[in-house]
């Protein structure tokens, strides 16, 4: 029997060609700004899944000249302490972006910490008036994750008009701007959480499907229609049973191979998509600060 095969959607391979195109962008506006462009990370804490994506910015950014102003503080630090860090970046010239890895440890209130954040310089798109402006399809900051995801499907020209469109997860980083990024591109949405009964029936009838809930392999072949597109945000480190650590997906993968049309890999789908919209959020902020002074 012939069993048919997705097609991959090769978020590392396009991320390694908007890296290239930001390079040479940012080669060319260096001249004139009369500096880099400059990210800023901030990390509280040690999150295992939170290291990986900290290093990987990292490596991306000196790779495509932007310069990196990362900071790592222990659990314990206290809100005052990284407000007055934020008010900082905010007034540091050489700063474009501003990153707030999350989660925060619980004792810091991360929606009073977000709302520091200059939504100029706010790359993740979390700051209301952001998050305000793509409620109201006006362009802006936007959170990196979706529009990662939005930008693979295009660059396999995936409609999205008039289909069926289910979102899992409900997250402010992802599961809630993706569904309307969703919805301006003209999609049918339907966002599904922890509550949602049935979910089978739900998800059966996605034409596109976007796993982000962090649940390892939830998604399995028999809740995936026919000829479906998947997106697999997940990215779950886990340790197998020869105790090696590796990363796995919220879909499972060889199976669902089997019955959609096209479907992201873990790793090497969302991930680098992410890192490489933060780049461009970096950039355009740049851009947009450089040509005012
Ligand atoms: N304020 C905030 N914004 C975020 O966007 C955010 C965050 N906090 N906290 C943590 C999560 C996680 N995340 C990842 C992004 C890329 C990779 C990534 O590059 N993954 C590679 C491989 C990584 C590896 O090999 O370890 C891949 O999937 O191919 C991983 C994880 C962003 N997050
Ligand atoms: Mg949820």
């Amino acid at each position: 029997m012939e069993t048919k095969t997705a097609k991959l959607l090769d978020g590392k391979a396009l991320g390694l060609k908007i890296h290239e195109q930001l390079s040479t962008k940012i080669a060319q506006l260096q001249t004139d700004v009369g500096r880099p462009p400059g990210l800023a990370v901030l990390m509280v804490g040690d999150n295992p899944a939170s290291a990986a994506y900290v290093r990987n910015k990292e490596r991306a950014c000196s790779k495509v000249g932007i310069a990196s102003f990362n900071r790592h503080f222990p659990a314990e630090t206290s809100f005052d302490e990284l407000q007055e860090v934020i008010q900082n970046l905010n007034s540091d010239e050489r700063v474009d972006g501003i990153l707030v890895q999350l989660p925060l440890p619980p004792h810091l209130d991360s929606v009073a910490l977000l709302h520091q954040i200059a939504p100029d310089k706010d790359v993740d798109g979390l700051h209301p008036l952001n998050l305000g402006k793509l409620l109201r399809g006006e362009s802006g900051l936007r959170s990196c994750t979706p529009a990662g995801v939005m930008r693979l499907l295009e660059e396999y020209s995936i409609s999205l008009s008039g289909k069926q469109a289910v979102v899992l997860g409900r997250s402010i980083l992802v599961g809630k701007p993706m569904s309307m990024m969703l919805l301006e591109a003209n999609a049918t949405v339907t966002v599904a959480h922890s509550r949602t009964q049935n979910l089978q029936d739900i998800t059966k009838n996605a034409d596109i499907l976007v796993a982000a809930v962090g649940i390892p392999e939830l998604i399995t072949a028999q809740m995936v229609k026919k000829g479906a597109v998947v997106v697999d945000v997940g990215i779950n480190r886990i340790t197998d049973e020869d105790g090696k650590s590796r990363l796995i997906g919220d879909v499972r993968f060889d199976e669902v191979a089997t019955v959609a049309d096209f479907l992201t890999p873990v790793p090497g789908g969302i991930g680098p998509m992410t890192v490489a919209m933060l780049l461009e959020n970096t950039v355009s902020s740049y851009e947009q600060r450089g040509n005012r002074e």
